[in-house]
């Protein structure tokens, strides 16, 4: 590891403090949280209600600032970018899956992964697109509208959407949260395969216990800092250390 920490590092978090609200409404949402993602890796973070999941991925995709401390991503400070530098930051090397799927119903699944980047005026090489599609298991459902596709199968080219510009990072936000049980063991199995396949570097929030044991490394947060971690989770062993935080909170 170099002197800066980073070394293999898509993203790396160093000491970052976040409030939201103002005066004796203010509340810390991250405190003091330093935390590093490997390139490659999958990362599941889990917490209680409240204990800062959204806002750590936020911070880590450069969506929103911390108050204090750095946030590197793919080797690039974010925290000493402005606004436009971030943007650009975000759709060149960040891809985001939410757990609403944000498909538009009228174009079809090609038309949907192409449009970030035809909206911000690049020519999509068709191979990309194919290739985005087929790294979901898609290729041959290019031509079909949402209405059309199952809700796995649109949340599998939601995946495709982000993936087309090859980010560094793939931040997915409950992303199997709309799904039912077996197109969420689909979608796990797809961005699992991403890791193992593409060395996609990919950081989910979750709260499924299931979802979470796809990762290489669960992260627990509470109260805004990183209270354990856990390496090749089990779905039991994680339900186990939830109740525990749960009770705690
Ligand atoms: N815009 C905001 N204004 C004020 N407080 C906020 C805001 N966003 C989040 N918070 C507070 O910051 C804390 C962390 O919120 P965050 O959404 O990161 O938690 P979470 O772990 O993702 O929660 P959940 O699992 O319920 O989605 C919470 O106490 C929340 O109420």
């Amino acid at each position: 590891m170099d002197s800066d920490g980073d070394a293999g590092g898509a993203v790396r978090l160093l000491e970052v403090t976040k409030r939201h609200g103002r005066g004796s409404a203010a509340v810390t949402a991250l405190d003091d949280l330093t935390v590093d993602f490997a390139a490659g890796s999958f990362t599941a973070i889990m917490g209680p209600s409240g204990s800062g999941k959204s806002t750590l991925l936020q911070c880590a995709a450069g969506l929103d600032l911390p108050d204090t401390g750095d946030v590197r991503l793919d080797g690039v400070e974010l925290t000493r970018l402005g606004e436009a530098g971030r943007a650009r930051l975000r759709r060149e090397r960040v891809g985001f899956v939410f757990q609403a799927f944000n498909l538009l119903p009228a174009l079809t699944a090609e038309q949907n992964v192409a449009l970030p980047l035809r909206l911000a005026g690049r020519r999509v090489p068709r191979a990309a697109l194919r290739g985005a599609l087929a790294a979901v298991g898609l290729e041959d459902r290019a031509r079909h509208r949402p209405s059309e596709l199952s809700g796995g199968q649109q949340q599998r080219v939601a995946i495709a959407r982000a993936l087309l510009h090859r980010p560094a990072v793939l931040f997915a936000d409950e992303p199997t949260g709309a799904l039912d049980t077996t197109s969420a063991r689909r979608m796990l199995g797809t961005l699992r395969g991403l890791t193992d396949r593409d060395g996609q570097t990919v950081v989910m929030v979750t709260h499924d216990p299931i979802a979470a044991a796809h990762a290489d490394r669960v992260l627990f947060l509470a109260d805004g800092r990183i209270v354990g971690a856990m390496e090749r989770p089990t779905a039991e062993g994680v339900a186990a250390r939830m109740t525990q935080l749960e009770q705690a909170a």
